[in-house]
């Protein structure tokens, strides 16, 4: 497989701080990369750094193999970036804005306005071409900003927080929209605040902390490693029965070591299986003499993965998470 993005040992700092810390990865060509991090922990300068938009202390970025440095005009012409904030001009329409981007790429008039045609179709955004963008919603000024960043038909795609700020339902249209570009061949670069949207679009996902990698792989990866679904108990009494239940579920499930907490009303643990231990389970208590009200299990979220990384950031280790390979 081709590798479209190559961020190799990259070191950023601004004044004291250092705000990338030896970090690289890759991208394979028609893939998606989704970077997860606390704020602050420098998804953004990971993302411009990758681009060309930040001078690296050390270590270099490659686009399909040409450098963002030395061949920055190269890499410009199939690469897209969309920032945090929408950088379209809220004077201009939509279609002014996306024609303006034509120009800058070098295209013709005539091509300009072909193309910012072709993206206004696309987007479904006829109602809203000849609108001023100052006038639009946030939901429509990213996808006018998304609409700019397609004009140069990029191969790779860069996107900085893309729906951050965005109704549930303009997230859904901005998401389908994404998936569309990728099924039809791109490769994504994106950072997100939103876990669901790397379930959602992300092949692999990467989970920086302090400008360093915490972890590394597929969703289902990142959330198999931490030990299975989430069982949680209603307890009838909890203040009578909270210590007897946590002894019966601990002896159920052979170990002290199992991670099983009481406390307001609840008795939750971790178990790889969870459905097949719900009998047993539910035996366990009533023999221990603990009445429950209800049981549920919940399968590890992408949520559940961030806090178990990040709980103790700038120390992977103590998380408790080894640092992953990707399996090629
Ligand atoms: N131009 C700059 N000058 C000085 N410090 C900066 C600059 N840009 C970023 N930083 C600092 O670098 C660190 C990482 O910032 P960055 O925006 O990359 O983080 P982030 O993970 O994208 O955060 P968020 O989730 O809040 O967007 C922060 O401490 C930030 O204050």
């Amino acid at each position: 497989m081709t590798v479209a993005i190559e961020a190799e040992r990259l070191v950023k700092r601004f004044g004291e701080q250092t705000v990338l810390d030896d970090l690289s990865f890759t991208v394979d060509e028609g893939t998606v990369l989704g970077v997860l991090g606390p704020n602050g922990s420098g998804k953004t300068t990971a993302v411009k750094a990758v681009t060309g938009l930040y001078r690296l202390d050390s270590g270099q970025a490659r686009i399909f193999g040409r450098s963002v440095v030395q061949d920055a005009d190269e890499v410009k012409q199939f690469t897209g970036f969309s920032g945090q904030y929408a950088a379209v001009d809220e004077d201009l329409s939509t279609a002014e804005n996306l024609v303006l981007v034509g120009r800058l790429y070098g295209h013709s008039k005539a091509d300009a306005r072909r193309r910012a045609d072709q993206l206004i179709d696309a987007f479904d955004m006829g109602s809203y071409a000849r609108k001023r963008v100052g006038q639009h919603s946030g939901g429509m000024r990213r996808r006018v900003d998304l609409a700019c960043a397609l004009v140069g038909d990029p191969r790779v795609l860069v996107l900085d927080e893309p729906t951050t700020g965005l109704d549930p339902t303009s997230r859904q249209g901005l998401w389908e929209m994404i998936k569309e570009l990728v099924a039809g061949g791109m490769t994504l670069l994106l950072t997100t605040q939103y876990l669901e949207e790397a379930d959602v679009l992300a092949d692999h996902v990467l989970v920086i902390a302090e400008g360093r990698q915490v972890a590394l792989g597929t969703p289902d990866e990142l959330k198999g490693r931490l030990g299975g679904d989430r069982v949680q108990v209603e307890l009838a009494s909890p203040e009578q029965d909270g210590r007897a239940a946590v002894h019966a579920v601990q002896a159920l499930l052979n170990g002290s070591d199992a991670d099983v907490t009481a406390g307001d009303g609840h008795l939750t643990f971790r178990t790889p299986e969870a459905a097949r231990k719900l009998v047993p389970c539910v035996n366990a208590l009533t023999e221990a003499g603990v009445a429950i009200e209800g049981i549920s299990v919940q399968q590890p979220t992408l949520d559940d993965v961030f806090f178990a990384l990040t709980r103790d950031s700038g120390s992977p280790s103590a998380a408790g998470v080894a640092v992953a390979e990707r399996s090629e």
